[in-house]
């Protein structure tokens, strides 16, 4: 079992969201907000997210896929389940964990694009600018970090960690 240091508590994850959500219910105030899920690494920060706004918010996942079990992105994306409804005229977030090299998201904002959603805008708990590869223009950034391999609240390492409550380094 690896040795877990803490990057980012508990406490400091929940007080950022609260935050970003009170910015996105003012944003979107008189509006439905059709939130959309990169699964897997996504959920945990969607769900927290998504109880802390007021406006009506419906939800969709997706998942792609580049990571597989290594630190170290494929370079491939692949998609491994679409979403179940169409999102033309919708006023979408996409929500993700992390932004690192940034493949992931460009490759997914692309397709997004093309089904013509009234707006999209992108929301990320972390966000590792050093490491990008491919630009993306974020809308929301829970926190910048560090290049470090992270694991919490939704992020893996070989598919563990997912349910720590607060954002982990692998001490090595
Ligand atoms: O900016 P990038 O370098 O593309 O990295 C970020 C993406 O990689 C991770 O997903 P992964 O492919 O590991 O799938 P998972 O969410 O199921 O863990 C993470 O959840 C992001 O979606
Ligand atoms: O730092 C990370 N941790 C876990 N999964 C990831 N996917 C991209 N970067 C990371
Ligand atoms: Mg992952």
């Amino acid at each position: 079992m690896e040795k877990i240091k803490t990057l980012i508590a508990e406490e400091k994850v929940a007080e950022r969201i609260e935050t970003i959500a009170k910015e996105i219910s003012k944003e979107y105030a008189g509006k439905t907000l059709h939130l959309i899920c990169v699964l897997k690494g996504g959920v945990v920060f969607m769900c927290d997210l998504a109880k802390k706004i007021d406006v009506p918010v419906t939800m969709d996942f997706m998942a792609v896929s580049s990571y597989g079990d290594e630190k170290v992105s494929s370079g491939i994306v692949k998609i491994v389940k679409d979403l179940d409804d169409s999102i033309e005229g919708k006023d979408i977030i996409v929500v993700e964990d992390i932004i690192d090299s940034g493949r992931t998201l460009s490759y997914l904002l692309q397709i997004l694009k093309e089904r013509k959603p009234n707006s999209m805008k992108i929301c990320t708990l972390l966000d590792k600018p050093e490491t990008r590869v491919v630009d993306v223009a974020v809308d929301y950034v829970g926190f910048e970090i560090p290049d470090e391999f992270v694991v919490g609240y939704g992020l893996d390492y070989a598919q563990k960690y997912r349910n720590l409550p607060y954002i982990g380094v692998i001490e090595q």
